[in-house]
């Protein structure tokens, strides 16, 4: 650590931030959510990530951020060949992680977890650097429980999450959106798919990877829904379908960086993965929600807790993996569009502030310790 509980911190050398997460987006928006305002206050922002991971391409896109890249090992639910290699991965990413952060000395770190932040976490406790994790989900994922015990602080985006870690280290913050996305023109957007004013506009968005369930699904139907509706399909990174290119009213994009603001804003309702990032930003945006959380069978049913939540505030409906067909997909979402002004007012009345000014202090009280 640079600085100590007794003196204030250096004068003239700018505080020092270190970030980690990915694997998925969800891991690192809430970094980027926070990145630009420790800049704007005069940190030094460094980032660790994986060579080649999502997050390496998001933090590209950012001013001012230098990035590392170590090694990383998965953390797979199946059996597979990389399953042996891994463990020796997340050795040397922990021995690279160690000698970056001792080289860098910052003062403090904020991982906001999957599997390339476990590193991360442990090479700063041994540098003696104060973690900070942010848990989005209900429940934590695998590598927040692996990283937890080293962390001093655990921020978590759902009330009913703090219950379920011990001791006194999590502290309820809420969710943490980036400020863009609440600066959204539904008319740019509107003009952006070169849509047609007045008629509904359908946001798909199969998580940051895109699901092939639910791309399926919507392009079986694509003639049925273009009826009612105008879609923006999200369909993740080479999931594009050139024989639908020329559908009217219907638009694909693998991911959406700059414009997803505006795209969210045009549209009416939202057919979603239950990820905790989306998720929050649609309730923040009142776009009233179809969950399809990923199953059990995929996942550790994080998302399902996290839908069910929704649901039983009154922000969307919940149509579960196992129960998907073609038949209660249209049902259920004509139910969400015919309920999307009750469900916009239950939204207004649960709305959570936004928690980037809390988690900063939070900051900036570790970083001083
Ligand atoms: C398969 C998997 O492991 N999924 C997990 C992953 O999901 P995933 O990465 O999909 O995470 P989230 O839904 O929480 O967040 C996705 C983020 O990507 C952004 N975005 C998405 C698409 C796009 O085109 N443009 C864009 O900017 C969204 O605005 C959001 O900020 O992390 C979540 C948060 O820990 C978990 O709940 C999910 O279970």
């Amino acid at each position: 650590m640079t600085t100590t509980s007794a003196s204030p911190p250096h004068q003239d050398a700018p505080r020092h931030i270190l970030f980690t997460g990915g694997g998925s987006a969800g891991h690192v928006t809430v970094n980027t959510a926070i990145i630009p305002t420790m800049i704007e206050q005069g940190w030094k922002v460094s980032y660790i990530g994986s060579h080649s991971g999502i997050e390496k391409q998001l933090i590209s896109r950012l001013q001012g951020v230098d990035y590392y890249g170590i090694a990383t090992g998965k953390l797979r639910r199946y059996i597979d060949l990389e399953n042996v290699k891994d463990p020796f991965r997340v050795v040397k990413g922990v021995y690279q992680a160690y000698r970056l952060i001792h080289r860098l000395k910052p003062d403090v770190l904020f991982s906001k977890g999957g599997f390339v932040s476990v590193p991360v976490v442990l090479g700063a406790w041994l540098n003696r650097v104060p973690v900070i994790i942010h848990e989005s989900d209900l429940t934590p994922g695998l590598a927040n429980r692996i990283a937890g015990p080293f962390a001093k602080k655990i921020c978590v985006t759902f009330a009913e999450t703090a219950k379920l870690i011990k001791g006194d280290k999590s502290v309820h913050v809420g969710p943490i959106i980036r400020s863009d996305l609440r600066r959204g023109s539904a008319w740019k957007g509107i003009q952006w798919c070169k849509f047609t004013p007045g008629k509904p506009v359908l946001l798909i968005m199969g998580g940051s990877l895109g699901s092939q369930r639910i791309n399926d699904t919507i392009r079986r139907n694509v003639e049925a829904l273009t009826r009612t509706y105008q879609i923006i399909h999200i369909c993740g990174k080479g999931e594009l379908d050139s024989k639908l290119d020329s559908t009217p009213g219907y638009r694909q994009y693998e991911y959406i960086h700059d414009e997803l603001a505006n795209a969210v804003a045009c549209s009416d309702i939202v057919v979603s993965r239950a990820g905790s990032n989306s998720i929050f930003e649609f309730l923040a945006l009142r776009k009233p929600m179809l969950l399809i959380p990923l199953s059990k069978a995929a996942s550790r049913g994080d998302q399902i807790l996290n839908a069910e939540s929704f649901r039983s505030a009154g922000y969307c409906e919940v149509l579960q993996e196992e129960e998907l067909s073609d038949e209660s997909f249209l049902q259920a979402l004509s139910k969400v569009y015919a309920s999307r002004e009750t469900i916009k007012k239950q939204m207004q009345q649960g709305e959570q502030g936004d928690s980037t000014q809390q988690v900063i202090a939070l900051i900036d009280q570790l970083a001083r310790e």
